[in-house]
């Protein structure tokens, strides 16, 4: 589904990419792993066409997506919940979420605002509320919402659950696991290594710009010394 090739990746003259490689396929769930600064979220906005790429080669479902625009990347299908909640906070829940409904991974059924609501239920009373009366986990699971309601073939979440309390984020890695089961592609990036390790099917492991690892969760869990070196558990 999306194969990412050898990109490297610059802000000005300094490089913060060198070499990046990874692959998703139908229905994965995937992580980027490692510590801050180590290039996760240049990735995603490499990916997203939001940071230009200076070389490699990026395809989604055997389409170039280097070097399209961000609009063009994000209508085949991918749908990014970025760092920092981007919800109209003059709009309510519904007219959020009715503003970004799109079908644009083509899906027979498109979800409906019932549907979403059934997966993220704490929005379900928030709904004639505006975007800026909701606490931050509530705006955070408005975002991802947001993104699911253009049907994408893959999501991208970069930090979701950032500084929300346990129980709402809690109530996010439940959505993300019942969209697993769906069969939704997704790619994640997040601090909760014990929340990935149980939603995750494939983890990448970054660490000054280049993946220095890849593997299966099983293998994550069994080498402390991985976990140790790469991502200070
Ligand atoms: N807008 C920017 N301008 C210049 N340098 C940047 C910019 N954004 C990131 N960088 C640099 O690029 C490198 C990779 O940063 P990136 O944000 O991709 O890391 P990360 O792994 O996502 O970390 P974090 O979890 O802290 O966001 C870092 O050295 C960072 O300082």
């Amino acid at each position: 589904m999306l194969k990412v090739e050898g990109i490297e990746t610059f802000y000005g003259s300094s490089q913060a990419l060198f070499g990046v490689s990874l692959q998703i396929g139908d229905g994965e769930v995937v992580t980027l792993l490692g510590r801050n600064g180590m290039g996760k979220s240049t990735t995603v906005k490499s990916i997203m066409g939001i940071t230009p790429v200076s070389s490699g080669r990026m395809s989604f479902n055997n389409i170039d997506i280097h070097p399209l625009p961000s609009y063009a990347i994000a209508r085949l299908g991918i749908g990014l919940v970025p760092e920092g909640r981007q919800i109209f906070p003059n709009l309510t829940v519904r007219e959020n979420i009715l503003v970004a409904a799109a079908n644009r991974g083509g899906r027979k059924e498109p979800y409906t605002v019932e549907e979403v609501l059934e997966i993220f239920p704490r929005l379900a009373e928030r709904l004639n509320h505006y975007g800026d009366q909701l606490s931050g986990g509530e705006q955070q699971m408005l975002a991802v919402v947001r993104a699911l309601m253009t049907n994408p073939k893959l999501m991208i979440l970069d930090e979701a659950t950032e500084g929300l309390a346990p129980l709402v984020r809690k109530e996010i890695w439940h959505g993300l696991s019942v969209l697993k089961g769906r069969g939704q592609a997704i790619l994640v990036i997040d601090k909760n290594l014990d929340a990935l390790m149980k939603l995750a099917d494939r983890h990448y492991i970054m660490e000054k710009g280049q993946v220095v690892w890849s593997g299966e969760t099983a293998a994550i869990a069994a080498n402390e010394k991985l976990k140790a070196r790469y991502l200070g558990v």
